[in-house]
């Protein structure tokens, strides 16, 4: 087939591939602090420290709508929630401990799917 599909069926498999994990994440008991959007009325220095806010409901939005050219423009939103939780939070305050697990359970889950 030409490239151009060959391309799209692999784009396919990488996005359900992302959708199963995201999916996993979301249901995980530690995800809450990750779930939607930090509101800026609740936490109002977080938009001058956070430059790049990021979320699980917007990484579910951005594949639904197709944004995503590849499983690493995936990874990379997801490592910037990680980081800016590390970035904004103490790493023994319950969003920072969150953080942390919720980091370790998606590098691990996403290399069993990536076999490096
Ligand atoms: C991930 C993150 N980083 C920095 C600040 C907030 C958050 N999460 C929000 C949901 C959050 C985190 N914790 C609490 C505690 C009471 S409301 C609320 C909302």
């Amino acid at each position: 087939p030409p490239k151009k599909e060959r391309g799209n069926k692999k784009l396919a498999k990488e996005m359900a591939m992302c959708r199963t994990v995201l999916a996993e994440l979301e249901a995980h008991d530690e995800a809450w602090p990750f779930l939607l959007p930090v509101n800026t009325k609740q936490f109002p220095t977080y938009k001058k420290i956070i430059k790049s806010p990021m979320d699980l409901s917007t990484i579910k939005k951005r594949i639904n709508e197709g944004v995503y050219k590849s499983k690493d423009e995936f990874t990379a939103d997801m490592r910037i929630i990680f980081n800016n939780c590390e970035t904004f939070n103490e790493d023994d305050s319950p969003v920072g401990k969150a953080g942390h697990s919720m980091r370790t359970l998606f590098e691990a889950r996403w290399l069993e799917l990536n076999p490096q």
